[in-house]
């Protein structure tokens, strides 16, 4: 009989998750993925069902990934919320299977790795694509997301400012209590992002926040929030002229409002970038629409408990 399924809360997840260990692991996995190689990776487009009373969404993110013997499944509740709603925004665990007897090894608290890949995947982005002058990072929004890019951001380059702007004086308030450095505070979203290198799309708007004519030439902007085909967080400018790259390309097509909507072409996924089949622009505007995938939480699910295994054992 397998042995029962391990549980690792929130807190443990914390304790044992770090960038430096998750960012190797998210490139190389955005690198297989795009290889569409069934023996590294199966990653079908996540199946998607409507909460409409609770006007949010489940869904089922199931990954396969055959030669590191990875099965995995995260289940992730999002709603749109009201701002002031003490309730969260994205729930999340994640599942880990033993691909050849199907038992479930591990059930893992899913926010943290949620927050964590996510932000670290954009911070890939920016790798790939900023300009490597990059000075003035711009965070539009100020939850949890927000918190995590700012630190693995933070972590990984060093800018010379930070802006954050939200749509209540409370957001940005809590935001600048919870980071270490100074951040600036600005009134409107055009004023956090007029001038910056880097931009991080950070909220849960069904409507543009950024748009095309505010952003200068050469910045890269990471998108992370609407995340159903009607919902935006870009305005059709700016997905017109920049070049667009996604983490998976059929999960765009379905799912991404700001590419569906705009008609704007998808260039490339970071992956085809990491593999070295498409150039990075970094001269030009570039856009990243993030969606999310199974295997990034796949990838951190196993890291995880690969670090809680090398914990317990340890005397
Ligand atoms: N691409 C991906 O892989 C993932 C995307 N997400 C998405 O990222 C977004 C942020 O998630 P969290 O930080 O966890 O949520 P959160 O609730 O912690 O923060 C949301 C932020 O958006 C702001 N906001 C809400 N409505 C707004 C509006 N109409 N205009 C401007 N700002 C508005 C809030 O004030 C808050 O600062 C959500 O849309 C979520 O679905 C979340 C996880 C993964
Ligand atoms: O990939 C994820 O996890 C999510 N993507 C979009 C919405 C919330 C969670």
């Amino acid at each position: 009989m397998a042995a029962p399924p391990v549980i690792i809360w929130e807190h443990e997840v914390e304790r044992l998750l770090h960038y430096r260990e998750l960012v190797p692991r998210l490139e190389e996995a955005l690198g297989k993925f795009s290889r569409r190689d069934s023996a590294e990776v199966i990653q079908p487009v996540r199946n998607i069902v409507p909460l409409q009373k609770q006007n949010g969404f489940l869904a089922l993110m199931p990954a396969y990934m055959e030669n590191d013997g990875v099965l995995c499944t995260k289940l992730v509740c999002f709603y749109k919320r009201e701002d002031g709603s003490t309730l969260p925004a994205v729930q999340a665990t994640v599942v880990l299977l033993d691909p050849e007897y199907g038992n479930v090894k591990a059930v893992i608290g899913g926010e943290v790795i949620t927050d964590m890949r996510t932000a670290a995947v954009s911070a890939i982005s920016a790798k790939l694509l900023m300009r490597p002058e990059a000075e003035v990072l711009a965070i539009l929004g100020t939850g949890k997301q927000a918190l995590s890019h700012y630190r693995v951001f933070t972590e990984m380059f060093s800018f010379k400012e930070v802006r954050v702007w939200s749509r209540t004086r409370e957001g940005v308030a809590r935001f600048r209590h919870s980071v270490s450095s100074p951040v600036t505070a600005c009134v409107s979203a055009e004023e956090a992002v007029r001038g910056a290198d880097v931009i991080v799309t950070v909220t849960r708007s069904t409507e543009p926040v950024l748009f095309g004519r505010w952003v200068k030439p050469g910045a890269h902007v990471a998108a992370v929030g609407a995340c159903r085909p009607n919902w935006r967080e870009l305005d059709d400018g700016l997905m017109k002229e920049a070049v667009v790259y996604v983490d998976s390309r059929e999960g765009a097509m379905s799912e991404s409002g700001d590419v569906i909507l705009s008609g704007a072409e998808v260039f490339a996924e970071l992956g085809d970038v990491i593999n070295g089949t498409k150039p990075a622009h970094r001269e030009k505007k570039t856009v990243f629409k993030s969606l999310g995938m199974g295997v990034q939480d796949a990838v951190s699910a196993k890291l995880v408990l690969d670090q809680w295994k090398a914990k317990a054992c340890q005397p």
